[in-house]
């Protein structure tokens, strides 16, 4: 397998814990510019393969490649970080007691602290990066809001936000729509779609609806390596797929 052209390439990736291979000689290639859904039963290695990719968790053995030429695993979490791989877990994490513009102020890539982040005059391109950041992430009439009061769907979009203000080239989401109304669901659809026009994207989801309605390539995970891969049809129609993960 070639890296040229790829944002991201594991190649014969193995990881065991206390002698329990929770990744086994997985290979897994993601296009530059390719949004990517993941799916997989519970335990199939879907967030250690991305703890292997953000640096949290070291490989015993195969290849980590971001951007087709830099070895992830000899960088840390912090470098991989400001390399451009922006990770969105699970539950949304976002500064409550902030408005929901200062949330998205303080993510802006840059060092600075609380003080500058939020009271130093902005450059017209940090303003259209905002702009444009609010225009994907559906909150622009919510901007002076309190992050608390926003639903549990808005946070998530807002948190999508703050990775967007990082700058990042990949980014990982993580189970996106978990408890989200359908409204919010669809929308969350969209709103990925929009982003991966100009970003490459991993998405985790166990909602087939969802994943059907980004209507891209899906790898499904199983014991940590991948068991299917291609369209959705394709991978919902294979039998071993539908045994240890859709027919349950
Ligand atoms: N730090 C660890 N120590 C021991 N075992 C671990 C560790 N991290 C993961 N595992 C095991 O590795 C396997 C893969 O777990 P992982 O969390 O990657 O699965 P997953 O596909 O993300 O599952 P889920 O859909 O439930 O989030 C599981 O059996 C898990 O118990």
């Amino acid at each position: 397998m070639s890296k040229s052209g790829t944002i991201l390439y594991l190649d014969g990736v193995s990881v065991s814990f206390d002698g329990f291979r929770a990744i086994n000689n997985l290979s897994l290639v993601l296009d530059k510019g390719e949004m990517r859904a993941i799916i997989g039963p519970n335990g199939a290695g879907k967030t250690t393969m991305m703890d292997i990719v953000t640096g949290k968790t070291r490989p015993d053995t195969g290849e980590v490649f971001f951007d087709g030429q830099t070895d992830l695993t000899r960088h840390d979490e912090a470098e991989i970080a400001m390399m451009g791989i922006g990770r969105k877990f699970q539950k949304p994490t976002v500064f409550e007691n902030h408005s929901v513009e200062d949330n998205i102020l303080l993510s802006l890539k840059g060092p600075r602290s609380i003080f500058p982040a939020l009271f130093h005059k902005h450059s017209a391109e940090e303003k259209r990066r905002i702009d444009e950041i609010f225009s994907v992430i559906r909150l622009g009439d919510k901007r002076h809001d309190l992050a608390a009061n926003l639903s549990h769907g808005q946070k998530q979009w807002l948190e999508i936000g703050m990775l967007l203000a990082q700058d990042p080239k990949l980014l990982l989401v993580d189970e996106p729509v978990a408890g989200m109304t359908d409204a919010e669901t669809e929308e969350t659809a969209r709103l990925l779609k929009d982003i991966a026009k100009t970003h490459s994207v991993i998405v985790v989801e166990h909602d087939m609806h969802f994943v059907r309605e980004l209507g891209v390539k899906v790898t499904c995970l199983h014991e940590g390596s991948v068991l299917s891969e291609g369209t959705l049809d394709f991978v919902s129609s294979d039998e071993r797929v539908v045994e240890v993960y859709l027919g349950r």
